[in-house]
């Protein structure tokens, strides 16, 4: 297997993310396969449910489908939360690229400290607290924003939920504004389907991330072809 970084040429503009509990029952592998043929540039391995051991045995599985189809060096193939399981897929000699990291988990700085500067480090917070993030914080650590919701969604029913409870979903115009403000890329997800792509395209934003529309369809394959050709069809370079 290579080893070369996929930091410097990060692209997130085709993101899936993806674990058991998300595939009706089928394999994960096929479906990544079927999704690293489509063209997609990001694969997240994500599981709430999924032993340590589990999730390495995916991780690896994810890098093998990867590494056959001769994409190691443009696909970046990250794990949800786990700062362990990225750490010993790492010394099992797996191609792992880095950690997507939230607001309750281990901050980017404990992330960055074990995974080198080399990895690629994501960060999702609301749509609306990132605005303030964007101002305040050192984005250096940070490769790019995970952003959202778009819409409410099952697979994430407490993805946007503010004080109230109540989910707050983000309009086409306050992503676009985002996209303007933030001097790192920004990926949007949460109840993304292909209807919503040639206005999430249109905002500025750098790419767009997706679970049940792909790991949920009946052909997968054909799904995320659809998604990845009307994000091409539509994306506009981010003003600078
Ligand atoms: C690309 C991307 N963006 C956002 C998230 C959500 O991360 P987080 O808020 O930590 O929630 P969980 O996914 O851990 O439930 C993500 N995973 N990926
Ligand atoms: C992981 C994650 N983070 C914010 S929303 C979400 C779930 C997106 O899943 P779906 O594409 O099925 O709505
Ligand atoms: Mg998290």
């Amino acid at each position: 297997m290579t080893n070369v970084s996929n930091r410097s040429n990060l692209d997130i503009s085709a993101y899936f993310v993806v674990g058991p509990e998300n595939t009706k029952n089928r394999p994960v592998a096929p479906i990544i396969k079927d999704v690293v043929d489509a063209g997609y540039t990001c694969i997240q391995i994500r599981s709430k449910t999924a032993s340590a051991l589990e999730l390495i045995e995916l991780t690896k599985e994810a890098a093998d489908v990867i590494e056959k189809a001769g994409r190691a060096d443009e696909v970046t193939l990250l794990v949800d939360d786990r700062l362990d399981v990225v750490l010993a897929a790492k010394k099992m000699g797996i191609k792992i690229d880095g950690i997507h990291v939230g607001q309750s988990d281990i901050p980017v700085e404990i992330c960055r400290a074990y995974l080198g500067e080399d990895a690629v480090i994501g960060l999702s917070a609301r749509t609306h607290d990132l605005f303030d993030y964007i101002k305040t914080a050192d984005v250096s650590l940070i490769d790019y924003f995970g952003a959202g919701p778009l819409h409410e969604t099952e697979t994430k029913p407490d993805c946007g939920t503010g004080a109230d409870g109540k989910v707050i979903t983000r309009s086409f115009e306050e992503l676009a504004e985002l996209a303007k403000a933030s001097s790192i890329p920004i990926v949007v997800g949460g109840g993304v389907k292909l209807a919503d792509i040639p206005q999430l395209a249109e905002t500025g934003v750098d790419g767009f991330f997706v679970i049940s529309a792909i790991s949920e369809a009946d052909n997968p394959r054909a799904e995320a072809e659809k998604l990845i050709e009307a994000w091409k069809e539509n994306y506009k370079r981010k003003k600078v």
